[in-house]
């Protein structure tokens, strides 16, 4: 496939995807995927369960190689260029999988270092990070035993480390109590106000709704639907747009009868 060269550096989009594509086996989990995220966007990808969000995602930022179509970020080729593309990216994965045998501190030292900072701007920043998102007083526990909102919070925490230009967040607030995700919405909104993208993924559309600039709708490895999040709802709430791009099955009223 053909794709125009985006624009490096200030001017180009914060990501670009041309014509994804991934398959596992026989089954298509992404199909000719092409989205283009503006640079100060506050882009959420909604789907259902198994669309393809983490599929997409993951290729976009360099983490599983597509069997077609390129990504850029910031008009840097994430697979031909990942140096350029991933210095400016902050990641959260899906599943979260991270080295957790060390402490919180000691994991945001280790990425801090990974990503060649220096190690007083690495102390300042950790301590920040773990105060604001409230990991403060387990510092000394190691995260394999943190709760699943705790290793969500900290795999944030590694993402904004090196203050990068684009965040890609799969499910951020997933598992997350409500005062620390009001905690995380408040950081995020304060970094897209400074000039950061955020994209992340999920599945709450009141989340979406209140955050979003822009939004995608992917189902069965398919964009459905893209645009600002106005031009995607119209004068319908973003529920009931999902609800008619995604389908479902209906109720016929006697389903689980013996329950
Ligand atoms: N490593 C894999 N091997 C085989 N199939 C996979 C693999 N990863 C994903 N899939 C399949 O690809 C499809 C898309 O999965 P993906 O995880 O991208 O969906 P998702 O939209 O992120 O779902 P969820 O909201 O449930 O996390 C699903 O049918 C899933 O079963």
């Amino acid at each position: 496939m053909t794709v125009p060269a985006p624009r490096e550096g200030e001017q180009a989009a914060a990501m670009s995807l041309y014509g994804l594509v991934k398959r596992f086996d026989t089954k298509l989990a992404v199909s000719e995927v092409s989205l283009e995220v503006p640079a100060g966007s506050f882009y959420g990808l909604l789907g259902p369960n198994g669309a393809g969000k983490t599929t997409t995602l993951s290729m976009a930022v360099g983490l599983l190689r597509p069997d077609a179509g390129r990504a850029f970020l910031l008009g840097y080729d994430v697979w031909a260029d990942p140096a350029a593309a991933k210095a400016r990216l902050g990641v959260l994965p899906d599943g979260v999988r991270l080295f957790d045998r060390l402490t919180g501190p000691e994991l945001l030292a280790y990425h801090g270092l990974l990503r060649g900072m220096d190690a007083a701007t690495v102390d300042q920043r950790a301590r920040e990070l773990l105060d604001v998102l409230e990991l403060g007083t387990a510092n000394r526990t190691l995260v394999v035993d943190y709760s699943a909102g705790m290793r969500k919070k900290i795999g944030l925490a590694c993402a904004l480390l090196h203050a990068p230009r684009v965040l890609v967040l799969d499910e951020p607030f997933e598992a997350v109590d409500p005062v620390s995700a009001a905690r995380i919405r408040e950081i995020l909104q304060r970094y897209v106000a400074g000039g950061g993208t955020v994209i992340f993924s999920s599945h709450v559309m009141e989340v979406v709704e209140r955050l979003c600039s822009h939004v995608a709708i992917i189902s069965d490895g398919v964009l459905r639907l893209h645009g600002t999040l106005a031009s995607v709802r119209g004068e319908r709430s973003l529920e009931d747009v999902f609800v008619q791009v995604v389908g479902g099955r209906t109720s016929t009223g006697s389903e689980l009868a013996w329950l």
